[in-house]
């Protein structure tokens, strides 16, 4: 099961995270109202760290996720907000990264609405609703998963901590494409400072049992 951590900022807690865990991702939110945005001028202390960084946006311009991309030497591209699909496949053409489209579950989903995502994206993540677009802490309902149609694996995020594991470990049993799991602001001590025992004694337990 791969693993994203996301809403990283301090050099020092990245240093620690790719030494003690060293997950699949990291994840660097650039959108301005969250508090866990990170400011350009942090990109020189982040950029060479051997890890595949994650930008997330929300609604952003081409422009402004190509620029972030160059100086935060980003790998893959999450898009957060309301992207349409033809978004989604310029920005897939015109970076060539990685792409995660997030789609936000308040209480179902029409599948059919993901249908024209599906070529120009490398995996769809679904997270919980809420008005400031990710970092809530609450999970949503997993069972509208199981009605999930398309071979494209995706990513688990909303609220994922170290007591729902036993319930990851039943989902996955159930459905094969989920392929990784997101986890935010149950492993923080304040706002994008995690702590990386918390975030080791997850993985650990995660792969022991998927
Ligand atoms: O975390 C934020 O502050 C945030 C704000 C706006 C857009 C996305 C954001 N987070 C992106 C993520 O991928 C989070 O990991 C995801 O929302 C889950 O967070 P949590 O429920 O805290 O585990």
């Amino acid at each position: 099961m791969k693993l994203k951590v996301c809403g990283m900022r301090s050099g020092e807690n990245i240093d620690s995270l790719i030494a003690q865990v060293n997950p699949d991702w990291m994840g660097l939110i650039f959108y301005g109202k969250s508090p866990r945005f990170v400011p350009e001028d942090f990109a020189e202390s982040i950029v060479n760290f051997p890890i595949r960084k994650v930008g997330v946006f929300v609604n952003a311009s081409l422009q402004e996720i190509k620029n972030t991309s160059n100086r935060f030497g980003l790998q893959t591209i999450q898009l957060h907000g309301e992207e349409t699909s033809e978004f989604t496949k310029l920005v897939k053409e015109k970076t060539g990264l990685e792409v995660f489209k997030v789609f936000s579950i308040k209480e179902d989903i029409d599948w059919k609405t993901l249908e024209d995502f599906v070529p120009y994206v490398d995996y769809f993540l679904f997270d919980t609703f809420t008005k400031g677009y990710g970092g809530s802490g609450k999970t949503f309902d997993w069972k509208i998963l199981r009605n999930y149609p398309f071979d494209k694996p995706f990513l688990l995020s909303g609220g994922l901590s170290i007591e729902n594991i036993g319930d990851i470990q039943l989902l996955k049993a159930e459905i094969p494409q989920l392929a990784g799991l997101d986890i935010n602001s149950k492993f923080e001590i304040e706002p994008a400072l995690k702590d990386i025992g918390k975030i080791r004694e997850f993985k650990e337990r995660v792969s022991s049992v998927i």
